[in-house]
């Protein structure tokens, strides 16, 4: 069911259901997608409140283009089902279930939305963050054949508890989780955003942290506040380089001259069929962001 566009998500914003000033602040903010929270940075008295205000929001509108996805309680919380009903219902464009552990799972939640009354079209994401999400993440990310599955949102700071791990710069203790749950989300076609950076004030191991994201191939980063918006969004778009490479490379492959060649020189570089569909991907990446930035 799952189905892939171009749709950026280099700049996946959190924020508490709870923090209303937040979900007023979200609708002037350069993120692709905001992700209101109603798991962990909600304190279980202020859930239902905080549901509350998230339907408000949305339903209120004001968000234009910026993807609005609401992190659930998990299923088996006494909050889960009826979050999972509240965004149906609001207008949201998918739901974030935090904590899987199978492709059971996965079949659990989308039977779930089915019966909430969801469309087809309703994107179910899901936070890879536990050991056993590792473990099992190709059954996961197959489970998106059946049902509405597109996204894997990597919870680094679960996996660092789970795993009794430390947060290094290199991130050395998550490498194994990040590569495979981006093997099996290209295998299965599915988005992959990277995890949160949590220290606000390091804009350089911000940087850091998102070229590695970038360069592992994950399609964004998760973010905390709105001070990191601006780098995710700057290092998980396609560089004026990229574009202007990839444009030389379709140019190339379109010229007569070239016709029914399978590699050619491209600015110097070895230049397949293959490098043909990144490129394509890279322009229209490039121009769905440009359609962001003028909306
Ligand atoms: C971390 C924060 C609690 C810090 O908040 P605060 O002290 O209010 O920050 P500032 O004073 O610097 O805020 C400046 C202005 O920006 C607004 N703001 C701050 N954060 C956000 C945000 N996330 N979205 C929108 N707007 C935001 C403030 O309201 C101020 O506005 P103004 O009044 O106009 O000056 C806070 O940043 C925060 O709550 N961040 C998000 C925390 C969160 O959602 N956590 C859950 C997701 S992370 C996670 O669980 C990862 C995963 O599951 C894993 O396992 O790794
Ligand atoms: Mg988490």
């Amino acid at each position: 069911m799952a189905s892939q566009t171009h749709r950026p998500r280099r700049s996946c914003l959190y924020m508490p259901g709870a923090n209303e000033r937040a979900l007023e602040k979200a609708r002037g903010l350069p993120a692709d997608t905001l992700l209101l929270d109603l798991e962990d940075a909600v304190a279980p008295d202020a859930k239902l409140t905080a549901r509350e205000a998230i339907v408000s929001a949305v339903k209120q509108g004001g968000y234009g283009h910026r993807e609005i996805v609401i992190r659930m309680n998990g299923l088996n919380t006494e909050w889960g089902e009826d979050d999972l009903k509240a965004a149906v219902a609001c207008g949201a464009k998918a739901v974030l279930a935090p904590k899987v552990e199978s492709a059971a799972d996965i079949m659990t939640l989308d039977a779930a939305l089915t019966e909430a009354g969801a469309p087809n079209d309703f994107g179910l994401w899901v936070m890879i963050e536990m050991p056993k999400a590792i473990l099992r993440v190709e059954e996961i990310a197959a489970a998106s054949e059946d049902t509405r599955l597109t996204t894997f949102v990597m919870g680094t700071n679960d996996l660092a508890k789970e795993y009794r791990a430390r947060m290094t710069p290199d991130r050395i203790a998550f490498q194994t989780a990040l590569q495979l749950s981006i093997a099996a989300a290209r295998a299965y076609g599915l988005y992959a955003i990277d995890g949160v950076f949590n220290d606000i004030k390091d804009e350089d191991g911000l940087i850091n942290e998102c070229e590695q994201g970038r360069d592992l191939g994950f399609d964004g980063k998760t973010l905390i506040h709105p001070s990191q918006l601006e780098t995710a969004n700057r290092v998980f778009a396609p560089s004026q380089h990229d574009v202007e490479q990839a444009k030389a490379v379709i140019e190339a492959f379109a010229d007569p001259a070239n016709a029914g060649k399978g590699v050619l020189k491209v600015n110097g570089k070895m230049t397949e069929l293959l490098h043909l569909d990144e490129a394509r991907r890279t322009v229209a990446m490039d121009e769905a962001i440009r359609a962001f930035e003028t909306a």
